[in-house]
């Protein structure tokens, strides 16, 4: 797939961008600060509806506006489709797909697919789970857009849960000092919790079972692409850790084996059966303590863990793999997706900037953001954009300078 048309409003310096892209590489060049980052961030979204930069909304929007707005015009083997999102301060965003509303935002996830490779993904190797499960979570909806639901469901579900496990926990406190029953509150909350428990098991197997699934896919992929990444490396291999620890039979972490429809159920029961072992604990601490918002994904170098023993560059070259390998999936299921690079090249050693390359000149459509053009292997420097941030009365604004057209023919 390739973007053929990008529009900006207010979205982060850029008060009005309409761009007409083509498949192939364009690069974006100019100062640090200018605005490349953000039409990349732009298009990651549309495709993710989230920033690979900031959790929350509110920074998108260009400063001293109330509303963003953000369009890409896509064409998948033939076939155009339009999608555009308003991001609103203090209200729900709004999408629209060929000009018609959507009930719900998430309806547009999986018409751009995108793949993004920034220096924030060093946080992959180096950073919390956190970053590897929104890094699993993300690639799990651009392949299987149903999964949104079921990942706002499961969150739905766990923030209700977590309250409760916290007010059963302070009413449970509050009564053994002062050594008598549990108040009405604390009470009432310690009988909801099964029922929230039986949701959470349920939402949570069909999140688990989605991840497992994309690890035991996603793996062969990751192997390879660190191999030719950096052959003289010790091998990478991902490993799926869950909460559920021995109650999860190894099988389905190894990877072995992927869960299929059928196991649900299977993982629906040993995770209620967690969830009662660990009942004591959890409204002790007043914190859910079993689910997939607690897993990992495992990065390793032969037999070594990547965090914490990677050099710097093992860990760059594990980044771009975990990036390769969710590009090289979403390929084999048959659509290609937009292959975004952030000033990444700069960082990289001349082996590691060509088998890059190798992998862009292959990919259907590639938006590379650079400082400088010399950053830039010379194969991908096709179409550039150059970008340059002005000071005006309402504020620094972004601007595109010029087009040069394909540089490599002439
Ligand atoms: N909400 C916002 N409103 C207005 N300007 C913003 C907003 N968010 C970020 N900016 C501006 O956007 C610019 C940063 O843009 P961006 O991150 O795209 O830079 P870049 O050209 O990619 O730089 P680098 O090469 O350093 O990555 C900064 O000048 C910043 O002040």
């Amino acid at each position: 797939m390739f973007v053929r048309a990008l529009s900006l409003r207010d979205f982060r310096s850029w008060d009005a961008l309409g761009l007409n892209l083509r498949p192939g590489c364009t690069v974006f060049v100019g100062p640090n600060g200018h605005g490349k980052t953000n039409v990349l961030e732009a298009l990651g979204y549309l495709s993710t509806l989230s920033s690979h930069r900031v959790s929350s909304d509110a920074p998108l929007i260009r400063t001293g506006t109330a509303q963003a707005f953000a369009g890409a015009t896509v064409v998948n083997t033939g076939r155009e489709l339009t999608v555009d999102l308003e991001l609103n301060e203090g209200k729900s965003n709004r999408a629209r797909i060929n000009q018609s509303p959507t009930r719900r935002p998430r309806e547009i996830l999986g018409i751009l697919q995108t793949v993004l490779f920034a220096p924030e993904d060093l946080s992959l190797v180096r950073g919390d789970p956190g970053d590897r499960r929104r890094y699993l979570d993300e690639l799990l909806t651009s392949r299987i857009p149903r999964m949104a639901a079921v990942r706002a469901d499961y969150e739905r579900v766990l923030r209700q849960r977590s309250a409760l496990l916290k007010t059963a926990g302070g009413a449970l406190r509050r009564s053994s000092r002062g050594g008598g029953r549990p108040s009405e509150d604390g009470a009432s909350a310690l009988a909801t919790l099964e029922v929230w428990d039986g949701h959470l098991a349920a939402h949570g197997a069909q999140l688990l079972a989605g991840r497992l699934h994309l690890v035991h896919d996603l793996a062969p992929h990751l192997a390879e692409s660190y191999q030719s990444l950096a052959p003289e490396s010790r091998p990478a291999s991902i490993r799926y850790r869950s909460s559920l620890g021995s109650s999860l039979p190894p099988e389905f972490t190894a990877p072995a084996r992927a869960p299929e429809a059928g196991d649900i159920a299977f993982l629906e029961e040993r995770f209620l059966q967690e969830l009662s072992v660990m009942r004591s604990k959890e409204i002790e601490r007043g914190v859910c303590l079993v689910g997939p918002h607690r897993d990992d994904l495992e990065l390793h170098l032969g037999d070594t863990p990547a965090k914490g023993f990677a050099s710097h560059g093992e860990s760059w070259s594990f980044a771009l793999s975990l990036r390769l390998a969710g590009f090289a999936l979403l390929r084999a299921d048959g659509s290609d997706p937009v292959l975004m690079l952030d000033d990444v090249f700069a960082e990289l050693d001349r082996k590691r900037r060509r088998a890059l390359a190798k992998v862009a000149l292959d990919a259907e459509q590639v938006l590379i953001t650079a400082a400088v053009p010399e950053d830039v292997p010379e194969e991908l420097d096709a179409v550039r954009f150059g970008v340059e941030a002005r000071d005006t009365d309402r504020g620094r604004i972004s601007h595109i300078l010029e087009e040069t057209e394909d540089r490599r023919d002439g």
